[in-house]
């Protein structure tokens, strides 16, 4: 997977060097290229943002920048990206829709400041391209850099090979199947004993039809309380098929 930045801090994606996407990287799983907004505006001082028509509080990203950014990332490459435009006004990023952008060949992201990007860049890409509005909740930020972030984060684990152990998607939370949409439970490690805290027992049975039941039961429990929201969403069939299976 090609995957673009188009933004005016590219210092706040540097974390996309490190860890899971930097390993991914260097190993050619991932090709990332980030890239300055400010290099496509060709004023004295790089000016990406004008007052609003119709006036209001703030600035917004000029749409001219943006054209000759997008044009030159698109001429770059082979085929068309996807275009995922972080934005409080989008869809929500959801683990559904992760998988699905995790399977393109090529993603760009056109984090936004100020109040945003002016309207009619969305349309003019939206005409020729798939454009995704995106946010990541319903919390207010100052950008969209650290949603790109989050959203790379989700779809690179889950390209083939990036994450060391395959299982270790069967048991996310949000990820398909029986425990499709409950929460992760409680996990534990070695000592067996920490400041007079034990493990429990079921861990320590080596019966996997047990433990299997108990994390399942540990994650229904989380979620209750949690997420109550989920629960309605939990298929009652696939958990007596998947206690069949245990
Ligand atoms: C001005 O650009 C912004 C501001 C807030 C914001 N919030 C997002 C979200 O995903 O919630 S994306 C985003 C972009």
């Amino acid at each position: 997977m090609r995957l673009d930045v188009v933004t005016i801090f590219p210092e706040y994606l540097e974390p996309l060097n490190v860890s899971l996407v930097g390993k991914a990287r260097a190993r050619g799983q991932l090709d990332v290229r980030i890239h300055d907004l400010r290099d496509w505006a060709h004023d004295k001082h790089n000016t990406v943002d004008d007052t609003p028509y119709g006036g209001g509080p703030g600035m917004v990203m000029k749409p001219e920048p943006w054209g000759e950014a997008l044009d030159s990332v698109i001429a770059s490459g082979e085929g068309r990206p996807t275009l995922v435009v972080p934005t409080p006004s989008g869809k929500p990023f959801t683990q559904q829709l992760a998988v699905e952008l995790s399977e393109k060949p090529w993603l760009v992201f056109t984090p936004a400041r100020y109040e945003g990007i002016d309207r009619r860049v969305i349309e003019e890409y939206g005409d020729r391209l798939d454009v995704r509005e995106v946010s990541i909740g319903d919390y207010v930020l100052a950008g969209g850099e650290a949603p790109v972030l989050v959203m790379v984060e989700a779809i690179a684990r889950l390209l083939p090979g990036v994450l060391g152990n395959a299982e270790s998607h069967r048991d996310d939370s949000f990820a398909p199947g029986a425990m499709a949409d409950l929460l992760e439970g409680p996990v534990y490690t070695k000592p067996p004993e920490w400041r007079g805290r034990g493990i429990p027992d079921v861990l320590l049975s080596g019966h996997h039809g047990k433990i299997a039941r108990w994390r399942r039961d540990e994650a229904f429990r989380r979620t209750v309380v949690n997420r109550p929201d989920l629960i309605e969403r939990t298929d009652p069939a696939a958990f007596d098929k998947k206690d069949r299976e245990m």
